[in-house]
């Protein structure tokens, strides 16, 4: 499996199961997406996101809930008429949840299994599905994680450890990002700026610069791009 960053923006997702598997992942695709969630029984946690009018809170709820419990036939009538990019099945059922792969794949649709992973063998992922990582994000940077399926519990716990390691790579994403725009309107040689962006974005001055502020780290990187430009 190859990972990709995909863009939802104006996309619907259709979660089918509304439980605490089906709220986590509605509550990470309403980041974006409209999310629509079909369930004979709603996560309090889905009840709280419907009302809010979804994390973006920009215009009409970005979750709606659907309360319905289609067996195994009904599942591609839900796709059809929802029209979504992604198909979510999250729940307590199999046959509903292959059935929901089924109709997603047939309308060439991407499809998130959430009860099978790579590692069952042979009633393990379609081909053409994807799965959900465990994510870290310091806006604009994330860092996305998988153990191939093999170990969600493993893809949480390193997560955990990449939330403190990256702490502060948002600011230097936005500080380093802007540098290199100013070397660039200076004129400066591509490889001299390449060179000083890479000094900026390794240096411990910096890093610990922008933790007391934005203008500490910029001072801080503005003396590094010095002494690497006068080389
Ligand atoms: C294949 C995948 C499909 C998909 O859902 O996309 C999948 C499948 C399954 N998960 C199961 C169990 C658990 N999942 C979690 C947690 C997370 N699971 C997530 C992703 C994925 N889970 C995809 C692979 C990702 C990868 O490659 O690593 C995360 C990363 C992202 C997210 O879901 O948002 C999120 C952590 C988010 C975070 O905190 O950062 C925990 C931990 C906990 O709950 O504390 C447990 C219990 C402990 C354990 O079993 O490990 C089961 C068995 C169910 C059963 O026993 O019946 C299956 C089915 C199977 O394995 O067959
Ligand atoms: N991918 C992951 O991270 C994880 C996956 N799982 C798997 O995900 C599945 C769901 O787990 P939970 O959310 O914890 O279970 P849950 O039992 O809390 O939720 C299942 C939901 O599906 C709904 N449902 C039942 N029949 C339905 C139908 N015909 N149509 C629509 N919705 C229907 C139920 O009302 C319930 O809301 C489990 O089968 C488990 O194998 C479990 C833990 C983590």
């Amino acid at each position: 499996m190859i990972p990709l960053y995909h863009d939802f923006a104006g996309e619907s997702v259709l979660v089918f199961g509304g439980g605490s598997v089906g709220a986590r992942k509605a509550s990470r695709f309403a980041d974006e997406a409209r999310v629509v969630v079909v369930s004979p029984a709603f996560d309090d946690r889905l009840v709280d996101l419907a009302e809010e009018g979804g994390r973006s809170g920009a215009g009409g709820p970005a979750v709606e809930l659907v309360r319905a419990a289609p067996d195994a036939d009904a599942v591609a009538g839900w796709v059809d008429r929802v029209g979504p990019a992604l198909v979510v099945a999250a729940t307590d059922d199999g046959a509903v949840n292959a059935a929901a792969e089924a109709a997603a794949l047939d309308a060439d649709l991407l499809v998130n299994r959430t009860d099978v992973s790579a590692a069952d063998g042979s009633a393990g992922r379609e081909a053409r599905s994807v799965v959900v990582p465990a994510t870290v994000e310091d806006d604009p940077v994330s860092v996305a994680l998988s153990t191939g399926g093999a170990s969600p519990a493993l893809a949480k716990a390193l997560r955990e450890r990449v939330e403190a390691e990256i702490d502060g790579a948002g600011a230097m994403a936005e500080l380093s990002g802007e540098l290199r725009a100013e070397l660039r309107e200076r004129g400066i040689d591509p490889e001299a700026r390449r060179e000083a962006i890479r000094r900026v974005v390794r240096s411990e001055g910096v890093w610990k610069g922008l933790q007391k502020g934005r203008s500490n780290g910029r001072k801080e990187a503005y003396s590094v791009i010095e002494e690497e430009l006068n080389r």
